[in-house]
């Protein structure tokens, strides 16, 4: 594949008023969205699911990509139409999550690493064959006492650099997602130090690793108030720290920014993508790929009634892909 066919995935990705499905939870995670609607976590309740939200009629207007799960690329609807064929004829591009999890990191207590190295080149060469057009590697950040470590952040980052490498040589546009999670009570001050520090350090490292940044999307947590702190800052100030955040530490050339939702509302995911987008013109595209600010509406109506839900929940997923697209154009209105 040629460097202008990976750059020019990296911008359908993210093309105007489109963002990304995040439907790549691991068997472990979405059991415990699975057991919030005491739904039982069967691999046939898995493609049951998301068969739901990738047949939802007209998804395809405002959603651009799904990021897949390992098992998900491999399935099919009931009536034996691969998921990949489903979401090509809906114009959605395929992505796989390609990273195993986060670890322990050895001598680093509290801190994780993100693993999957092993073996890639050889995974995503299967991945591309099943259709693949982008991947999705996650490495999480955690806030406290004494964390971050530099060590923490500079192994993820270089773990991502040769991630992203390795996915533009099998002709897959990488994303690359370093979380700073939203867990403890540190303020919005904290969280934009650690973020600025953790993109700085990703950007290095994907210069050393020559990854080709017009071939690359950044997946970005928000810059927000930790969960239990007491001051909790508002949505212009969310909107205004994020963008002030990514400006100084993610180069122009990259094709586009999508955020993560990472354990906020749907109401507040939205509201924090439109609000940074009234502030534009930006040097990239500020959009969504968001898990469960895309998901938690419709997976409550799913799990509630499988059969007589099923159009309402493919209603609801559709109708939050609008209200985050609108936002991806700061376009989007609150209803009082
Ligand atoms: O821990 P896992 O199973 O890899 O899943 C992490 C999830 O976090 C995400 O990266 C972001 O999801 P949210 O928007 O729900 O925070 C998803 O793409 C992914 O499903």
């Amino acid at each position: 594949m040629s460097i202008e066919e990976l750059e020019s995935i990296a911008q359908a990705m993210v093309a105007p008023g489109k963002g990304i499905i995040a439907i790549d939870e691991s068997t472990a995670t979405i059991k415990k969205r699975f057991d919030s609607v005491n739904v039982p976590n069967t691999e046939e309740n898995r493609r049951a699911y998301r068969e739901m939200l990738l047949t939802a009629p007209r998804l395809g207007e405002h959603i651009s990509g799904a990021i897949l799960y390992d098992e998900t690329i491999r399935q099919a609807t009931k009536a034996g139409v691969p998921f990949t064929k489903i979401m090509l004829d809906a114009g959605i591009l395929p992505g796989i999550k390609v990273d195993i999890g986060a670890k322990p990191l050895a001598g680093f207590p509290g801190e994780l690493v993100t693993e999957g190295l092993d073996g890639l080149r050889e995974r995503l060469a299967e991945y591309a064959k099943l259709g693949a057009k982008f991947a999705k590697w996650r490495a999480v950040i955690t806030i406290g006492e004494d964390t971050p470590s530099g060590t923490c952040i500079e192994a993820n980052s270089h773990a991502l650099a040769r991630y992203a490498a390795l996915c533009q040589e099998a002709g897959i546009v990488p994303m690359v997602e370093p979380e700073v999670l939203m867990d403890g009570d540190h303020d919005i001050d904290v969280c934009y130090e650690v973020t600025e520090a953790t993109l700085r350090s990703l950007f290095g490292a994907l210069y050393e690793q020559n990854v080709l940044l017009e071939g690359t999307i950044l997946k970005a947590s928000m810059v927000v108030s930790g969960k239990d702190c007491a001051d909790q800052a508002d949505v212009d100030s969310v909107a205004e720290a994020t963008v002030r955040c990514l400006k100084s530490a993610v180069p122009a050339t990259l094709p586009g920014i999508v955020f993560l939702s990472g354990g906020q509302t749907d109401e507040q995911a939205t509201a924090h993508l439109n609000a940074m987008n009234q502030m534009g013109p930006h040097p990239w595209p500020l959009s969504f790929s968001y898990g469960r600010a895309m998901q938690t509406a419709a997976l409550q109506l799913w799990g509630k009634d499988m059969q007589a839900n099923f159009k309402a929940a493919q209603d609801m997923v559709v109708l939050r892909a609008k209200q985050n697209g609108l936002a991806a154009l700061g376009q989007w209105k609150k209803v009082a």
